[in-house]
């Protein structure tokens, strides 16, 4: 099993059923996931998305100054670092949140040291604000903490069970790739994760399963070191 990851959550998936916004219920159950996977001795960094609430490049957004845009998309991943924080900690654990963007009303700023403190302590860590810059994602965000906290490995949870060959949402022919090398999704422009996350992966070695957080219990299963969705090594 694995002494630390960095667990990457997608936003979008936070919405469950409605699409938008945060479902009370599901936030409750993947905090409990994450509660259970922390029971099993891993430390656990977390970032999640802002999709189900912004993203600088969704329609939306199309007439807006792309930076303007991607400050309201990094705004909303700190509305829901929030709401799983709470959710965390109504399971009796410690966590903290970390702002990329400074609001010391609202989050400790993210210092690296400091955040390797909490993750010894046996807090759970939420990197909020994405990397505080325009133009990266989430994604990106996930795999440079990753790098940081030195995690085992990056652990992306989201809507589809695996790296497909198209996007399955809108390729039901397309096959899932148990395991697959960063090259092979940089030259086959596999869209799962922003080529700037994957090429940062590469680049320093650092390993990622993409696995479905819909199916209940495999966050737990993940972290206790089973192989689910698609491996992408070197
Ligand atoms: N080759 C592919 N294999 C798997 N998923 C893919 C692929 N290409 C695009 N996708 C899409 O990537 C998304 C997963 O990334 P993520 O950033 O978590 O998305 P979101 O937050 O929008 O759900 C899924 O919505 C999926 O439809
Ligand atoms: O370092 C970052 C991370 C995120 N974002 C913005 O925040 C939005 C929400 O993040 P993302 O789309 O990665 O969320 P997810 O797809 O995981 O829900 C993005 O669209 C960007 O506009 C950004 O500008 N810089």
């Amino acid at each position: 099993m694995y002494k630390r990851v960095l667990l990457k959550l997608s936003g979008e998936a936070l919405a469950a059923g409605s699409g938008f916004g945060i479902d009370a219920i599901f936030i409750h159950k993947i905090a409990e996931e994450i509660a259970a996977a922390h029971a099993l001795g891993c430390q656990i960094g977390i970032v999640v998305g802002g999709g189900n609430f912004f993203r600088g490049v969704a329609q939306q957004a199309i007439d807006m100054d792309r930076v303007a845009a991607d400050h309201m998309g990094m705004l909303s991943t700190v509305i829901n670092s929030i709401a799983l924080q709470d959710a965390i900690e109504k399971r009796g654990l410690t966590c903290r949140v970390m702002s990329a963007i400074e609001m010391h009303q609202v989050a400790e700023p993210y210092i690296r040291r400091r955040a390797m403190r909490h993750l010894e302590k046996g807090r759970i860590v939420i990197f909020a604000a994405g990397t505080g810059n325009p133009f990266f994602s989430t994604d990106t965000a996930a795999s440079l903490r990753a790098m940081e906290i030195k995690a085992d490995i990056l652990l992306k949870a989201t809507s589809v069970d695996g790296i497909y060959t198209a996007d399955p949402k809108s390729n039901p022919d397309a096959t899932k790739f148990d395991q697959i090398t960063y090259n092979d999704i940089l030259r086959l422009n596999l869209r799962v994760m922003d080529t700037t996350a994957v090429s940062l992966c590469k680049d320093n070695n650092m390993p990622m399963m993409v696995f479905s957080m819909k199916e209940q219990g495999n966050i737990v299963r993940v972290v206790g070191g089973e192989k689910l969705g698609s491996l992408v090594t070197a």
